[in-house]
């Protein structure tokens, strides 16, 4: 954060400040996921934002389309700069994924860096994908950005269904290359952020043929531009998908390729290999290895989803404290809007599910890890359960993250609207996550399967994974008595998750038994299998959420522990509140427990009200990250308003050209 002096800062957020109870830092230091990760970024938010502050001359938002696409080049150039010459060696390859990286960089672009998915996608399917001979030659040339790279898989006719993909590689032995080819319009890549403009190297995902035989979709490292002129090869067609709702400096592309050639080695060789006569060898002992980078990337966005809704978070709550309006009682100051428990409704539940995706999403880092650690050992085991938890809480997380994003802005009233507020961009950033590396409806479905099958074996009495143990009670007929202690409300959001999976299973097997064909009666469920999957999911955030504030607050002050213990309870009571018709149905609660709930509610918003800016603050945001006229430190959120006004290029003259070409001659009649 930017302190300045305290003489600068807004009272109203001075008292704030004064009133919280708790460590902050304790806090944030959880939130960072220990002290040692905390300083490390604060180290790298020294060396980057000092250059950061004078990188824009005009507010982006002021720039054509054309000047911003320019501009985020030019900056993301300055910031691989720093990344390699300085960042890298405070942290080595690691620091590739680590916090500091990620928040840095929204210093430097309020929208997104057209080498995000270089370094995002092109650089792990490298080390995902390729062999360690393979990793030896590009990687080198990626981390140095000798090479730039994007990631496309999508096509214009098919983005969800991967085996639909129509782009072909075919192996000719006696050239030893892959020909590529877009056989159709449809079979255009398309969206590939980095791709239109500014990669000259691109991973295609295609189908593979060789000896006449089509293996599936496999991989391959594509040069698609000259190193020195930048041209796109000849066979190579290259360009921008269009404007979007945002990402407008991401350089999202199209790609054709008419009967192009690579050489067989840039094939990316790590789970499957075509040999020099064309043979085909299958390495890899799960066939969905080859999918490994959008598992990557989702366990990621749970993180992601947490830090831009953090955000939000801050630039509301503190707006709240600072902005007062209306006159509940006559003769009295107008309250600030955070005194209304309607607000506090609205955003300590931002506050709540920023901290629960976010250490659920360190978690889920570290499964991911032991998961990567087995499979090093050649073991699979565990990958189902990997994709099924990485599936349900990227939809999840994505999902309320962008909901609570836009709920922040509604909180902010029409100051919320102003594109200086960060509100309007963040959201639109944050929406496409629900829709990117795999759709919400279609990510929840995924993780359906896994849960139908889980339930079949927990009928047949098997012994089941971890996140799924909880079926056992369900199916052995074992009644959740309603209580509202945090372990009672968790064992009832699991009895409503395995009422839901059981009646999914149950509903199948009927449409099966009267003669529909599995496939059909799958189809006919899938609303229902939504809705169990969420249900699962959502009980799977609870318990990880609780599990984690417990055991990392257990060596903290106590006051820190009960704040962390009331936002966690509020998630759980807030979520509680939301599917009451789903817990009356599946646990034993009765309206008298309902109204109980309601109040624990409000008691619970009251407790965290004192503490609310200092909940904020221990995001530890810095002003040049938030980039909000509504949510810097000072609160000088009037001033900002209005100097941000004057910075439009539409007070540049008092009386514009438009006046005289259109406006007189109208009022005079002579247009
Ligand atoms: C540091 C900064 C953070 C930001 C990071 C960067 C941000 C970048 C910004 C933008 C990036 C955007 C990039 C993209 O969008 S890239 C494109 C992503 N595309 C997708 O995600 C497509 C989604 N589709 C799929 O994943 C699949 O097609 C599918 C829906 C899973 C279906 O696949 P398929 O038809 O092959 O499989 P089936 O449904 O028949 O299932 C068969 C069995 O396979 C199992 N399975 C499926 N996927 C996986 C997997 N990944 N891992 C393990 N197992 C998998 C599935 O469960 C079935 O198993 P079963 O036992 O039930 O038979
Ligand atoms: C900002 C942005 C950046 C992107 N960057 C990249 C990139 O760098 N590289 C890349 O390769 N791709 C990229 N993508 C593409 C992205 O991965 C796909 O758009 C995404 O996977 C969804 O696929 P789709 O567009 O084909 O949607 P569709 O699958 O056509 O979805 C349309 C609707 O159909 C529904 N639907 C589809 N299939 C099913 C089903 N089986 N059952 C039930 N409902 C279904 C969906 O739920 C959805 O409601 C990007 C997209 C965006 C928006």
């Amino acid at each position: 954060m930017t302190k300045g002096t305290q003489a600068d800062v807004n009272p109203d957020l001075k008292k704030e400040r004064l009133k919280c109870n708790f460590n902050i830092q304790e806090v944030t230091f959880i939130i960072d996921g220990g002290k040692d990760k905390t300083l490390q970024r604060k180290k790298i938010e020294d060396v980057a934002l000092n250059i950061a502050a004078s990188i824009d001359e005009v507010p982006e938002e002021c720039l054509n389309l054309k000047e911003r696409y320019d501009n985020a080049v030019r900056k993301s150039c300055v910031y691989s700069n720093i990344v390699k010459n300085e960042l890298l060696e405070i942290t080595g390859l690691e620091a590739l994924g680590s916090p500091g990286l990620r928040r840095t960089a929204d210093a430097f672009f309020k929208d997104v860096s057209p080498f995000m998915l270089h370094l995002g996608m092109f650089v792990p399917t490298i080390i995902g994908q390729c062999t360690p001979e393979q990793q030896a030659h590009w990687l080198p040339k990626a981390l140095e950005m000798q090479i730039i790279g994007a990631y496309a898989q999508t096509e214009l006719g098919h983005g969800t269904f991967i085996r639909g993909l129509e782009t072909t590689a075919t192996y000719d032995p006696a050239t030893e290359e892959f020909v590529l080819h877009s056989p159709t319009l449809t079979s255009t890549k398309w969206w590939a952020g980095g791709l239109g403009n500014t990669a000259n190297h691109c991973i295609v995902v295609a189908q593979l043929y060789t000896k006449g035989q089509c293996h599936g979709t496999h991989p391959f490292i594509v040069p698609i531009r000259d190193l020195d002129t930048h041209e796109p090869f000849p066979g190579v067609k290259v360009g921008d998908v269009g404007i979007r709702m945002g990402f407008n400096t991401a350089d999202n592309g199209f790609l054709r390729f008419n009967q192009y050639r690579i050489p067989r080695e840039n094939m990316m060789m790590k789970n499957a290999k075509v040999m020099k006569d064309g043979t085909y060898v299958k390495v890899a002992r799960h066939e969905k290895l080859t999918y490994g980078t959008m598992v990557f990337v989702r366990v990621t966005l749970v993180m992601e989803a947490a830090f831009n809704l953090a955000k939000a978070a801050t630039i509301a709550v503190r707006y709240s404290a600072v902005r007062r309006q209306s006159q509940p009682k006559p003769g009295e100051p107008e309250p600030q809007i955070l005194d209304y428990p309607t607000q506090q409704h609205k955003l300590f539940i931002c506050i709540a599910t920023a901290h629960a995706l976010q250490l659920t999403g360190l978690w889920l880092w570290r499964t991911f890890e032991a998961v990567l650690a087995d499979m090093r050992k050649g073991d699979t085991d565990s990958l189902p359960e990997l994709h099924a938890l990485s599936s349900c809480l990227k939809a999840v997380s994505t999902s309320d993250s962008a909901a609570l994003i836009e709920q922040c802005r509604f909180a902010c009233g029409g100051h919320g609207y102003m594109l200086s507020s960060n509100l309007p961009l963040l959201y639109s950033f944050v929406t496409a996550t629900r829709t990117y590396e795999g759709d919400y409806t279609v990510l929840l479905l995924q993780t359906a399967r896994f849960l139908v099958k889980a339930w079949e074996q927990a009928e047949s009495g098997k012994v089941l994974t971890p996140t799924v143990a909880y079926l056992a009670c369900a199916a052995a007929k074992e009644k959740v008595v309603w209580s509202d202690s945090v372990d009672g409300m968790i064992r009832s959001f699991q009895a409503v998750a395995a009422g839901k999976i059981a009646a999914c299973a149950e509903n199948i097997k009927r449409l099966t038994k009267t003669g529909t064909s599995l496939e059909d009666a799958w189809q006919l469920s899938t609303v229902r299998l939504v809705a169990a999957s969420e249900a699962h999911c959502r009980a799977m955030i609870c318990q990880a959420y609780w599990h984690e504030v417990t055991r990392l607050t257990a060596s903290c002050s106590a006051s820190v522990k009960i704040v962390m213990e009331q936002l966690a309870t509020l998630y759980l009571v807030y979520w509680a509140l939301e599917t009451t018709g789903d817990l009356l149905r599946y646990s034993t609660i009765c309206e008298s427990e309902l109204n109980k709930l309601q109040l624990k509610y409000e008691e619970l918003l009251a407790l965290i009200r004192p503490n609310a800016v200092g909940l904020v603050d221990a995001f530890d945001f810095r002003d040049e990250i938030l980039h909000s006229t509504l949510g810097a430190y000072d609160g000088r959120v009037y001033e900002r308003l209005m100097e941000e006004a004057l910075k439009s290029p539409l007070n540049e003259t008092s009386v514009q050209s438009s006046f005289h070409k259109y406006i007189r001659p109208l009022a005079k009649g002579k247009l």
